[in-house]
């Protein structure tokens, strides 16, 4: 439903970019089924804004192809934007006025139907824990409480696709808990097409159907989060071992992995954690059998499933950000 084709956009700059352009979307080529949620990760300036962007129609692409249900963004902007629910990084609410006006004034703005449209807003301004300040002006709102009446106004709509800049920067955690089951449940329940700009790898893991890595405007990494793991991020062990032993540990399973892929970290109670890549699971037993012929105290011995953090790093060792 939304599709890129080879999207590139460039930006002039004043001469501290190569050339004075920048290549904020380097050739990008991806496509997001309806009900998917799409997580896009990127280190800073990765161009995640900018894709965001391009399928708001709010830019156009310097080269490439932008389709929303076959739809050009820019071309055909009104009958794309309707479907669209767009939450940007920057504030976009009026702050000379009340909650509850702003989700009024959004209701407008989108032709929302009159009808059942008080309760409707009653019940956003319930669900987003705002009904006790619906009558303040948002100026005075803190950081958190604007990122939820904001989410509120983007979802008023009921948009079919909703692109999600950063929504739970700036929330505290049980916020945080709140906008992300907000989206477990839009995806679920309502069908909803979710592109997700996060810096949290948690988030992305935890709802995202599939993520895109970008760098420097560029696909790096695509996939599901356990596709991405099993690509990139190789299975390892962890042997959870009495400190004293951690010598002779790291010495046997050197032996297995080499002593480069071996990882020591403080372990619970004391005690003392060896991870090591790359051990195949058939070799487990051997590795268990000579650290208890060593005489090494083992307190555990488990695979290590790498997360979506592990990915990332895996992905972007070495390179500059
Ligand atoms: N309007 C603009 N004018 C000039 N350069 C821009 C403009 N918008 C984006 N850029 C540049 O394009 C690149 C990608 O920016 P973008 O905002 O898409 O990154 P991002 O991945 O969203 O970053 P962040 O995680 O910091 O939000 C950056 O180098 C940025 O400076």
């Amino acid at each position: 439903m939304i599709e890129l084709a080879d999207v590139h956009r460039t930006f002039d700059t004043k001469g501290r970019a190569q050339n004075g352009v920048v290549r904020a979307v380097d050739g990008v080529t991806l496509s997001i089924e309806r009900g998917e949620v799409l997580g896009l990760l990127g280190h800073n300036g990765a161009g995640k804004t900018t894709v965001v962007r391009l399928i708001a129609g709010v830019l156009t692409p310097t080269k490439g192809k932008v389709r929303v249900d076959g739809q050009d963004p820019v071309a055909d902007g009104v009958s794309v934007r309707r479907r669209l629910g767009v939450l940007p990084t920057g504030p976009f609410l009026d702050l000379r006025l009340t909650a509850r006006a702003n989700l009024r004034f959004a209701a407008e703005l989108f032709g929302v139907p009159r009808d059942g449209l008080t309760e409707r807003i009653e019940r956003s301004l319930a669900e987003f824990d705002l009904t006790d300040r619906a009558e303040d002006r948002v100026e005075g709102f803190s950081a958190g409480m604007r990122q939820r009446l904001a989410l509120a106004r983007v979802l008023l709509p009921e948009p079919e696709v909703l692109l999600l800049d950063e929504p739970s920067a700036q929330l505290d955690p049980l916020a945080v808990r709140m906008v992300r089951e907000l989206i477990a449940r839009l995806s679920r329940e309502a069908g909803r097409t979710v592109v997700l700009c996060t810096h949290d790898l948690v988030e992305a893991q935890l709802l995202c159907d599939r993520v895109v890595v970008l760098d420097h405007g560029r696909v790096a990494a695509a996939g599901t989060p356990a596709e991405l793991s099993a690509q990139l991020a190789a299975a390892a062990v962890e042997v959870e071992v009495a400190r004293e032993d951690a010598e002779t540990a790291r010495d046997i399973l050197a032996k297995a992995v080499g002593a480069d892929a071996i990882e020591v970290v403080p372990g619970p109670n004391g005690s003392t954690v060896l991870r090591g890549r790359g051990l195949p699971r058939h070799q487990l037993p051997e590795l268990v059998g000579s650290l208890a012929a060593a005489h090494v105290r083992i307190y555990g011995v488990r695979p290590f499933e790498p997360s979506l953090e592990d990915v990332y790093l895996a992905l972007y060792a070495g390179r500059p950000a």
